[in-house]
């Protein structure tokens, strides 16, 4: 976060510099309140009239500078949130699905929610309004010595004692807006699972139910937050009575000094004018260092997201030499709470080659698809692409990946197609004839879908997935299951048609074990259990006599 605010070091030090100027001008109002009063109390006309013509250039230039201030401070405040926001979403584009997952979508959207909420105001307002306080600090403070020593050793005393609460208090502001966090996750991740499970929701009428536990979620959220606002409450409470008192101390000395001949009525008003000029921006000190300490727990986390995209093993590289040939040796796969999902997988695809991968559901095919897309890079093993050994370095090779369920984004037919790629128009087309996608494009032309594409069916959204690999122009095609939702006939046709074009090397996951599609490939890939058990062309693994013609004939 430093860092990022000290790539603005020019801006900081704009506002800086005003700050100190503002200052300057805030406490040159004490000596024209004294020689004002001075003025009158000796009945001097002329000094009378010299003040107020200062009284009303000390409102413009005040006005003017404390104007610049307040431009210059937005300024870098926006320059800031730009520049956070934008580091933590280029830090999570650039995460791998494994990471990705290790948090909930709540939780990332509370990220651009209250935790940066947190961080601006807690955290940037705050190092900006310590700025300001320390100038005003200093000056005041200054000329208060110059005017009483004896009133600025006991405001100093009295400072030290406001200063020492706000360390003691920070720490239980910090747990409390971090559990606040917390809890504000969990209900966004209840309100998207409402929304996400909406039609589940009504088909099952548990409306209610989930009502109630969205109720609960809320109500965990709201107390703490209630508490959050209580402690900071208190805390306000504190420092606003210190204040009084500070101030009564501060007029109880100068009023004695005024009865002992050892200050003028005129010095005594500029006296309370230093002390509140201390006393004032003595609490906003308070309060900022409290809300700076408050904060710790979420700044952490957020620099967590910031910090990482300096790092560049984050974002790997892509491979983008033509696709010759892939191998993987010895590749297994451990789920995260160790279980092995896939074990000891030896491959090897060639250019131009087709595979389809089968077996039974639940038995490792999307995940064996992910690793050769570089989705999942937690395996252990070798991964061998073109000669090179990906394991070992932190390349991705370049290929397109269609889902099984595919994500349609809230845009129109072209933009998913493309993904927000140049694409000429030409090479749309192309995609949307061969997804067979005409009547989706008549239907809809240029308009955006409807969100996750709810008003298309799944053989559509599918289609649409398909569309999006033609138009990658990436020589190897990964497909899960990507023509499940279609009917056989038109689900074959397309299949078919990218089977046929020989400069796509494909490897595709199927459940359609029917030989106009399996007699077609170079190689069919029978998974059980994580492990291969049968390999070869159709007939080989038909004659086999084994576990795949068991399941063909099931
Ligand atoms: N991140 C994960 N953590 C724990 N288990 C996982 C994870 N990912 C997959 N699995 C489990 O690994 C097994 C294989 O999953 P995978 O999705 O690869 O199967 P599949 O053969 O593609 O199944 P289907 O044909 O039903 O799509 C399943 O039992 C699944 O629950």
């Amino acid at each position: 976060m430093t860092k990022i605010i000290m790539k603005e070091k020019i801006l900081v030090i704009q506002f800086s510099i005003l700050s100190l100027i503002a200052s300057l001008i805030g406490i040159s109002f004490a000596p024209i309140i004294q020689n004002f009063i001075d003025a009158i109390s000796k009945k001097n006309w002329k000094m009378f009239y010299i003040t107020l013509c200062l009284f009303f250039i000390f409102l413009i230039i005040n006005f003017l500078f404390h104007f610049l201030s307040v431009k210059s401070e937005s300024h870098l405040l926006q320059k800031i949130h730009i520049s956070v926001k934008s580091r933590i979403i280029r830090s999570i584009l650039h995460m791998n699905i494994t990471q990705y997952e290790k948090s909930t979508v709540g939780e990332k959207i509370n990220l651009f929610n209250y935790d940066l909420e947190v961080f601006e105001q807690y955290f940037l307002d705050n190092i900006l309004q310590l700025i300001q306080s320390s100038f005003i600090l200093f000056f005041a403070f200054g000329y208060l010595l110059l005017l009483s020593p004896l009133v600025a050793f006991v405001v100093f005393f009295c400072s030290v004692i406001s200063l020492i609460i706000p360390s003691l208090l920070g720490k239980k502001i910090d747990a409390l807006t971090e559990k606040t966090s917390r809890l504000k996750s969990n209900y966004l991740n209840d309100l998207k699972d409402i929304f996400g499970g909406f039609t589940v929701i009504k088909s099952f009428q548990v409306e209610e139910r989930f009502e109630k536990r969205n109720r609960s979620f809320l109500e965990q959220m709201e107390n703490n937050q209630q508490k959050l606002k209580n402690q900071n409450g208190a805390y306000n409470l504190m420092m606003g009575t210190l204040q009084y008192f500070n101030l009564i101390i501060c007029l109880c000395t100068s009023g004695f000094l005024v009865l002992s001949n050892r200050l003028s009525l005129g010095e005594m008003v500029a006296v309370t004018q230093m002390a509140n000029m201390i006393i004032q921006p003595l609490q906003v000190f308070g309060t900022s260092v409290i809300e700076i300490i408050g904060s710790k727990t979420i700044r952490t986390k957020l620099e967590k997201y910031v910090d990482k995209i300096d790092s560049p093993t984050e974002m790997p590289n892509i491979l983008d030499e033509p696709f010759e040939k892939l191998q993987l040796k010895n590749v297994s796969y451990e789920s995260e709470k160790g279980i092995t999902i896939l074990d000891n997988i030896n491959l090897v695809f060639e250019k131009g080659k087709k595979y389809a991968i089968v077996g039974k559901s639940g038995s490792g095919k999307t995940t064996l698809l992910k690793i050769i897309g570089g989705l999942l890079n937690c395996y252990s093993g070798e991964i061998i692409y073109n000669g090179k050994n990906l394991s070992k370095s932190d390349e991705k090779i370049r290929s397109s990946f269609a889902h099984q369920e595919p994500y349609i984004f809230n845009d129109n037919l072209k933009n998913n197609i493309t993904l927000l790629s140049e694409r000429s128009k030409k090479e749309v087309e192309k995609a949307i004839r061969m997804a067979k996608l005409p009547r989706i494009r008549a239907r809809y032309g240029s308009s955006k879908f409807s969100e996750n594409g709810n008003s298309l069916s799944g053989g559509e959204k599918q289609r649409i997935a398909i569309a999006r690999l033609i138009a990658d122009q990436s020589n190897l095609l990964l497909m899960d299951e990507v023509t499940s939702a279609l009917d056989y006939k038109t689900g074959g046709d397309i299949l078919e048609e990218l089977l046929s074009i020989v400069d796509y090397t494909i490897v595709f996951i199927t459940h359609d074990l029917r030989e106009n599609i399996l007699g077609s490939v170079d190689e069919v890939i029978f998974i059980d259990n994580g492990t291969i058990v049968e390999q070869g062309s159709y007939s080989e693994i038909l004659n086999h006599d084994g576990l795949f013609k068991k399941l063909k004939n099931s």
